[in-house]
């Protein structure tokens, strides 16, 4: 039983997870923000025929001489079965078919026209100008997009243009959220006294949106132990992955705990050397995941950055998601009194990271304006102005 990790320790199991991803094809109009679970190839050459990029004239390079005799118009969505002879120019527009017989294009600002003539200066024209050859693009059978690559509004431009309809995604978690606590009353209702307004499960809503989540179960139980061990049981039929908030701390109404080992979770681990977040459980049961996030809103949310975000970004199907953070100085000293790893609202100033007051685990109001969270390594007690600190963005 792994109890009171260091914080990197809790990273690295969770990034040896196994998770068991699915896949689905996906319409393409649907996949943006998905990651794609297998490489995409493509079905044709594209573009699929040699065609302008200029409006002008086409003709052959091989042809001597500073004219031609105009002898067709080509539309762009024109057939490509025009066929100059020697001497001869069509004219054409951009993205239209070059005619067989020519290999090069000059656009209409460098001619002049004289009946059913076009001249222009033999010096300025290179074989091939302004011609986009078919399969200049990609060739069929080409990989154009790897697997888990992101789809963004650019690779649905590409995949169209490839004629693609459908492609194969990684399936996002159905996520279930158990809320615990007699106290927590949702928005919109009147406080009584002993009562507070539930921020947890807003925050965690809006950010497993943010992550793509489509499908959030959100179950709300009081701090009662047949309960609690209820609630869990009926989310773990329904979820891929279970985060709850609060009752995982030693109190006489903290239940969480008991409940996930009765329905057959299995601890990875209890309990971080770090603050906020001290008494975070994760264990899993067969293929699903379990996190019990500790009930003070800024646990859940130090939490959920570093170590829900970044599962739940691999279970998408991006990969690095557990990378390193970026680094800034931090903009002023920082002295540190417990032996822990410190999660601290920040904001970035001028290149610096300048952290917030009101760094109390029950306190939201840095979260109003902070940029995301500094790292204070475990065994470090002071960190002196300018020195570099790890930082960790919310997304
Ligand atoms: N004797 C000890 N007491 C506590 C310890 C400890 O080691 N020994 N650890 C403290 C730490 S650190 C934390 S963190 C909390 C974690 O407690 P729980 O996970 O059991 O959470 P609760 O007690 O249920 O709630 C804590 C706090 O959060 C508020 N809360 C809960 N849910 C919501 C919500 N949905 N929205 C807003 N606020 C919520 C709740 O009212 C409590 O104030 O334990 C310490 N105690
Ligand atoms: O670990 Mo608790 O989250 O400090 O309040």
């Amino acid at each position: 039983m792994l109890e009171f990790v260091s914080v990197s320790k809790a990273k690295e199991l969770l990034k040896s997870l196994d998770l068991f991803q699915k896949t689905e094809q996906s319409p393409l109009g649907k996949s943006l923000g998905k990651y794609t679970s297998s490489p995409i190839i493509s079905p044709m050459n594209v573009p699929s025929f040699d065609n302008s990029g200029m409006d002008g004239y086409a003709f052959s390079f091989a042809d001597s001489g500073e004219s031609r005799t105009v002898v067709d118009v080509i539309q762009a969505g024109s057939a490509t079965d025009f066929q100059l002879k020697a001497g001869e120019a069509a004219r054409i527009f951009t993205g239209a078919p070059v005619p067989k017989g020519a290999d090069t294009v000059i656009q209409q600002e460098w001619v002049t026209i004289v009946g059913d003539k076009v001249f222009f200066e033999q010096e300025r024209v290179t074989k091939g100008m302004n011609v986009r050859e078919a399969g200049a693009q990609c060739q069929v059978g080409e990989v154009v997009l790897p697997s888990h690559s992101l789809v963004t509004p650019g690779t649905i431009g590409l995949l169209a243009s490839l004629g693609i309809q459908e492609l194969e995604v990684f399936v996002s978690p159905k996520v279930g959220i158990i809320l615990t606590g007699d106290e927590i009353i949702e928005i919109g209702n009147p406080l009584a006294s002993g009562q507070i307004y539930n921020a947890n499960g807003p925050a965690l809503r809006a950010y497993l949106q943010l992550l793509g989540i489509e499908n959030i179960q959100i179950f709300k139980v009081k701090d009662e132990a047949t309960e609690v061990t209820r609630v869990i049981g009926e989310a773990l039929e329904r979820v891929d992955l279970l985060l709850l908030t609060g009752g995982i701390s030693v109190g006489d109404f903290d239940f969480v705990k008991p409940s996930l080992l009765e329905n057959g979770v299995e601890q990875i681990f209890y309990k971080v050397k770090q603050r906020p977040g001290k008494p975070l459980f994760v264990g899993r049961k067969k293929e699903k995941i379990v996190f019990a996030l500790p009930g003070n809103p800024a646990s859940v949310l130090s939490c959920f950055v570093q170590y829900v975000k970044p599962l739940i970004q691999e279970w998408n199907g991006k990969s690095n998601s557990w990378n390193a953070p970026t680094y800034y100085p931090i903009s002023k000293d920082f002295k540190k009194n417990a032996p822990l790893t410190f999660f601290l609202k920040a904001k970035l100033e001028s290149g610096k990271a300048e952290i917030l007051p009101g760094q109390e685990s029950f306190n939201l109001l840095p979260f109003g304006v902070a940029d995301g969270l500094v790292e204070i390594p475990e065994d470090l007690s002071h960190v002196e102005e300018g020195s570099l600190v790890a930082y960790y963005s919310w997304i």
